[in-house]
């Protein structure tokens, strides 16, 4: 199977494949191809025009600092944790070539429910996926003890803010395989109500 299939819309929906963040390799995206994504990803339908999610991008140059706060989080919020739990967090997401951080911002005094603002926030991570590889990249979301660390939540942004996902985007170091996806006449049906 061809995957991330880019000659029509519809065999780049039919192919879609997320990469492996630990797997992905050189070239990722530039700054200005960053852009373009998020300026894509931010065409995300939401209830009520709030734009309830963030994206922050981690550069380069900020990589290892991003790291190094994920493993100091780490160590704050579990003081007992081992060598090779801290270096698992130390090494979160390398060697992927970029990153962005995609948070969920709802605005409490909106009459937009909670869950709906929240929801717009998951389909903006899933466009930032859908540009990254119409694109011609992988990208992988990934989520994770990071993701539900008030402290990691802290580093970028503040309650009621949440993160959607750590979106890594790259290149395969590897080639891509299937996985399992769902029997449609489990997840389809026709209501006969
Ligand atoms: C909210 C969310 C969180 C995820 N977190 C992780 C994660 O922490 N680790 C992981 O290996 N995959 C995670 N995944 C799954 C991958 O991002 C990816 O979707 C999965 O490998 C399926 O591949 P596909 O995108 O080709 O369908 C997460 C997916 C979602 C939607």
């Amino acid at each position: 199977m061809t995957f991330n299939d880019r000659t029509t819309p519809l065999s780049l929906l039919a192919t879609r494949r997320s990469g492996k963040a630990r797997e992905m390799v050189a070239p990722g995206p530039t700054p200005e191809q960053i852009d373009a994504m998020l300026a894509l990803a931010a065409r995300t339908p939401d209830h009520g025009k709030l734009a309830p999610w963030r994206f922050v991008v981690v550069p380069d140059d900020r990589r290892a600092a991003f790291n190094a706060m994920l493993a100091d989080a780490y160590r704050t919020e579990k003081p007992d944790a081992g060598r090779l739990e801290l270096d698992a967090m130390a090494g979160f997401g390398v060697p992927a070539p970029a990153l962005v951080v995609v948070l969920s911002s709802p605005r409490p005094d909106s009459h937009i429910p909670l869950w709906e603002q929240q929801m717009s926030a998951g389909a903006a991570a899933m466009n930032l996926l859908h540009a990254a590889h119409a694109m011609g990249f992988v990208a992988s979301w990934i989520t994770g003890w990071p993701s539900l660390s008030p402290t990691v939540r802290d580093a970028f942004g503040s309650d009621p803010e949440r993160i959607v996902g750590f979106v890594f985007i790259g290149t395969p170091g590897k080639p891509l395989e299937e996985r399992p996806r769902p029997d449609l006449a489990a997840v389809v049906s026709r209501w006969d109500g």
